[in-house]
């Protein structure tokens, strides 16, 4: 059995008088609780997700702004009909926005290809390709341009796209949608996974949007696409383009990567004073063929358990707790985007961070002549 949460076992097993200051270690400044309002409890408790909120620290001067992030299952079998998996998500993400409009969330994010399992694992181009869909007037995105205009919300809509003006060509792309509405553009994936069973070079290549900041009604976001949060670069440049908010929309499995994942999205909150989102699907994703990880291992139908914890990070250090290992849920963040300014004034890692002598090392250091600078005993 999956364990539900690291919250819900320290909840459970460290005394009371500990527990406060074992959470302030953990996790920093305290995140307070902020109310579920009742109408979207009670859409929560209809649907049968997770609805968790908090209010993470402010400054003297705040400008507040409410995040929602949505981590969810697949609803039909992997095999099913390709229209009714991607218009049984639509109505699950529906249902679950519902929620995060009831409690008057400004910018959503879904998980990474939000409108499909997982598939890359298996390989296979068909069917798992036909899930693609352009960016900017693909069914996804009518859908998305819908629900930002009826709930007023900026929405981050993470695809597997299709290129109809490069020959069709595939990528792995975040398309943010205005609350009015307007597509305002995509970011596309930066870096590709070629580890375990993520196999997704097969399908696309590393994106060539850069590292793109879109100005919103409700702060300045960045999207940094799953496996790119491996990479310090990747989430440093959306914060030298001046992103508040910079989120993760993930796929990821709890045999690799669990340990590291309350780790660095964490990090690159405060390392490049603004928020991180972190977002990972949930469930077990079952494939009609076996398909095997290179590793001797015999062959499998399954990537083994995506874990969710979807949590957000503040430049502050602080964090909210994550949401559940095993259920659907969304996650209501009260931010302080005065914060992003506040502790860069405070640790100054911006002023200290000397990218000018970096730059030139770094350039050196892709060059064929390059040469390692070790000092070796005469
Ligand atoms: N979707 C994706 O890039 N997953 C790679 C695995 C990981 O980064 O944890």
């Amino acid at each position: 059995m999956e364990l539900e949460s690291l919250e819900s076992c320290l909840n459970k097993h460290v005394p009371a008088d500990e527990l406060k200051e074992a959470k302030r270690i953990l996790y920093g400044p305290e995140c307070k609780p902020l109310e579920i309002t009742e109408d979207a409890g009670n859409v929560a408790a209809a649907a049968d997700f997770e609805i968790a909120g908090f209010e993470m620290p402010l400054t003297s001067n705040p400008r507040k702004v409410k995040i929602g992030l949505i981590q969810n299952r697949i609803v039909e079998s992997t095999n099913a009909p390709i229209s009714n998996q991607v218009t049984a998500l639509h109505n699950r993400v529906a249902e679950i926005a519902k929620a995060a409009s009831l409690m008057d969330v400004n910018v959503l994010c879904m998980q990474e290809a939000w409108t499909m399992p997982f598939a890359f694992c298996t390989r296979e181009k068909t069917p798992w390709t036909d899930f693609a869909e352009s960016a900017e007037n693909g069914l996804t995105t009518k859908f998305c341009q819908e629900l930002a205009q009826k709930h007023n919300m900026v929405i981050v809509s993470p695809i597997l796209e299709r290129d109809e003006e490069h020959g069709g060509v595939l990528w792995n792309t975040a398309v943010v949608i205005s609350n009015t509405g307007n597509v305002l553009g995509k970011s596309r994936k930066n870096h590709i996974p070629r580890v375990g069973d993520f196999n997704e070079s097969t399908y696309y290549m590393e994106g060539n949007t850069g590292h793109k900041v879109f100005q919103t009604s409700f702060g300045r976001i960045g999207v940094n696409i799953c496996y790119g949060r491996h990479h310090p670069l990747n989430w440093m440049m959306y914060g030298i383009n001046g992103a508040e908010i910079v989120f993760n929309p993930s796929a990821t499995v709890g045999a690799l990567s669990e340990p590291m994942w309350s780790i660095e999205a964490r990090c690159a909150a405060i390392a490049n004073h603004y928020y991180t989102c972190a977002i990972n699907r949930v469930g077990t994703e079952s494939f009609s063929n076996e398909f095997t990880s290179g590793d001797g291992k015999p062959a499998h139908k399954d990537f083994g358990h995506f874990y969710g914890s979807s949590y957000v990070a503040s430049p502050d250090g602080s964090r909210t707790p994550g949401l559940s290992r095993t259920r659907d849920g969304l996650l209501v963040a009260s931010v302080d985007l005065n914060m992003c300014q506040q502790i860069s004034d405070k640790w100054g890692f911006r002023m200290t961070a000397r990218h000018e002598m970096y730059a030139k090392v770094l350039k050196k250091s892709t060059e064929p002549d390059f040469k390692r600078d070790i000092v070796y005993e005469k």
